[in-house]
């Protein structure tokens, strides 16, 4: 149950300001969609996120602790393209986090370990569709699968939360169209907070549970570099998702919210399940 709170979150490159004073509160198991025009900031939030960048100024905090100041596998992340090695076979780029987070532990993995990461890597793959495939390199699949693989790579450390930039904006509509279906699978099934990068609305608004929009309020050249990104809109999902499968009714969280007790009270038939 991982909760982020980013707090007066400046980055600046050089002279150039990138985000400007960012503060969000990120709920356990939510899905944030992280929209904006191109070059506002959003790889760049990600990355603070992931670990990658330090912030300039401000803090980012998980479940209430500072972030580690390096990527961890606490964190997942998916990119657009290359997440996967390319000189692994599907089983082996599935087994790659474990084996090198067990071998800092115990050396080379053989034996009933072995055999159970294993087991388990099988697990993972045919949880994203893939059982069959375990043997193929990413070359021999398609773009697709290559992200459900990407998938199942990053959840095999059991994120607690899990970054994606872009992870479907280069696949064809109907292909995504299946791999929004696994992305939700599994957000409902795996206890993680999902933050997406994307410049496609609808699927932010198809996977999110809060779409969140970073925008430049000033964009004159002489302006682009002493002004970062803020928040623009920050819109809940209505009727609200919950991770699960549950409605709204099923989370104390929210079923003992005041304002949305009100809202519920006018509209009881619109709450769906998801
Ligand atoms: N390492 C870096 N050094 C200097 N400037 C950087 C660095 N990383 C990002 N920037 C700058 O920060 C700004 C935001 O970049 P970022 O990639 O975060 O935007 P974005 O919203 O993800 O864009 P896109 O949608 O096109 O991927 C850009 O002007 C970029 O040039």
């Amino acid at each position: 149950m991982t909760a982020l709170t980013i707090t007066n979150l400046w980055k600046e490159y050089g002279d150039q300001i990138v985000l400007e004073n960012i503060s969000i509160d990120i709920a356990p198991r939510s899905f944030v969609a992280l929209v904006g025009a191109s070059g506002c900031g959003k790889t760049t939030l990600l990355r603070l996120l992931l670990g990658q960048e330090r912030p300039t100024r401000g803090t980012i905090l998980l479940d209430g602790a500072p972030l580690p100041l390096e990527p961890g596998p606490d964190r997942g992340v998916v990119y657009q393209r290359y997440s996967v090695f390319p000189h692994l076979s599907v089983l082996g780029n599935v087994m790659l986090g474990p084996e090198m987070a067990g071998s800092r532990i115990w050396g080379r993995l053989t034996g009933a370990p072995k055999r159970a990461l294993q087991e388990s890597a099988r697990a993972m793959i045919a949880d994203v569709g893939l059982a069959g495939a375990e043997g193929k390199y990413p070359a021999q699949l398609s773009g697709g699968m290559q992200q459900r693989l990407a998938l199942a790579q990053a959840l095999m450390m059991q994120p607690r939360v899990l970054l994606l930039d872009e992870p479907f904006g280069a696949l064809d509509p109907g292909i995504r169209a299946d791999i929004h279906a696994l992305m939700q699978r599994l957000w409902h099934a795996l206890p993680m907070t999902v933050v997406m990068v994307t410049h496609d609305l609808r699927e932010a608004f198809t996977l999110g549970t809060r779409i969140i929009a970073l925008e430049r309020s000033r964009t004159r050249p002489e302006e682009i570099a002493r002004y970062g990104a803020q928040i623009g809109k920050d819109i809940a999902i209505w009727p609200p998702r919950v991770a699960g499968g549950g409605t709204i009714y099923d989370n104390p969280a929210l079923r003992d919210d005041p304002a949305l007790d009100a809202l519920i009270a006018g509209r009881p038939d619109s709450i769906e399940r998801h």
